[in-house]
C-alpha cells in the first residue's frame, strides 16, 4: 500500500473575544472557561481516537498556544516538539479589530459585513498604527519590522501560510510524522481551501468549529486520499453553523 500522512487541524477553543462577539484577528485574546474546556475535550477525541501527534505547530497567539498544550496534556504528548509561527496566525482584521460583530453588521449591512467576513480578495480598513489593536512594535514580531500586517484578505493568509507549509509543515508529513497544526478560523480555512481544492467563491461557506479535530489522510503529493474527518462529527456541525451566525448573535 502507497505511503499515507496524518495531519490534524485543531481550531482554538472559544476565547474571550468570540464569547463576547468581537472580531479578534492578530489581538492576543484568551481562552474563555467554555474553550478551556473545548481544549481538553480535544484531548479527550485525540487519545480516543489512537492519534499521536509527533509534532506540534501552532501561531504566536496564546489562545492557540493554550489550546494545544491542554489536548497535548490530555492526550500525553505534552512533550513532542513544536514550532511556532506568525504565518498561522489568524487573519488580521484590520480596522475591524475589537469591534463588536452584531454592531458592525447592524451599521454596515449584510453585504458589507459578509464581504468583510468572507469574501477571498476584500480585506477590511486597515488599522491605524496608532489603533490599542495594532500589532506594530509587538516584541512576538519583530523579525517582521515594518511589515507587520495592518490588515488581510483570506487570499493574502494563504499567500503567507502556503510557503510555510511547504517549507516547514510538508517536510515533517514526508518524514512519516504525524503532524498537528492549532491555529486559527481563518488560518485554517486558507490551508482547508488549499488541501481540498476549494474555489474562491465556495470558501466564504466553510467555517471551522472551535476544539474539535479535523483529520487529514494525506497521500505522497499531499493531497488528501479521502474527505478529512472531523473526530466529533455532530458537535463540529453544529460548531460551525454557530460561527457562520456569528453577527446574528445578541
Ligand atoms: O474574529 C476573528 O478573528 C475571526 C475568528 O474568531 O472571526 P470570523 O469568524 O468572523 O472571521
Amino acid at each position: 500500500m502507497a505511503e499515507t500522512y496524518t495531519l490534524i487541524l485543531l481550531r482554538h477553543g472559544n476565547s474571550d473575544w468570540n464569547q463576547k462577539n468581537l472580531f479578534t484577528g492578530w489581538v492576543d485574546v484568551g481562552l474563555s472557561e467554555q474553550g478551556v474546556g473545548e481544549a481538553k475535550r480535544a484531548g479527550v477525541l485525540l487519545a480516543d481516537s489512537g492519534l499521536t501527534p509527533d509534532i506540534l505547530y501552532t501561531s504566536r497567539l496564546v489562545r492557540a498556544i493554550d489550546t494545544a498544550n491542554y489536548a497535548l496534556a490530555g492526550a500525553g504528548r505534552l512533550w513532542i516538539d513544536v514550532k511556532r509561527s506568525w504565518r498561522l496566525n489568524e487573519r488580521h482584521y484590520g480596522a475591524l479589530q475589537g469591534k463588536d460583530k452584531a454592531q458592525t453588521l447592524a451599521e454596515y449591512g449584510p453585504e458589507q459585513f459578509q464581504t468583510w467576513r468572507r469574501s477571498y480578495d476584500v480585506p477590511p480598513p486597515p488599522i491605524a498604527d496608532d489603533d490599542e489593536y495594532s500589532q506594530l512594535g509587538d516584541p512576538r514580531y519583530t523579525d517582521l519590522g515594518d511589515a507587520v500586517p495592518r490588515t488581510e484578505c483570506l487570499k493574502d493568509v494563504v499567500d503567507r501560510m502556503l510557503p510555510y507549509w511547504e517549507s516547514d509543515i510538508t517536510v515533517d508529513l514526508a518524514a512519516g510524522k504525524t503532524v498537528l497544526v492549532t491555529a486559527h478560523g481563518n488560518s485554517l480555512r486558507a490551508l482547508v481551501k488549499h488541501l481540498d481544492g476549494i474555489s474562491d467563491e465556495d470558501i466564504a461557506e466553510l467555517n471551522i468549529p472551535t476544539g474539535i479535530p479535523l483529520v487529514y489522510t494525506l497521500d505522497e503529493n499531499f493531497v488528501p486520499t479521502k474527505p478529512a474527518v472531523y473526530l466529533d462529527p455532530e458537535a463540529a456541525a453544529a460548531g460551525a453553523a454557530a460561527v457562520a451566525a456569528q453577527g446574528n448573535k445578541k
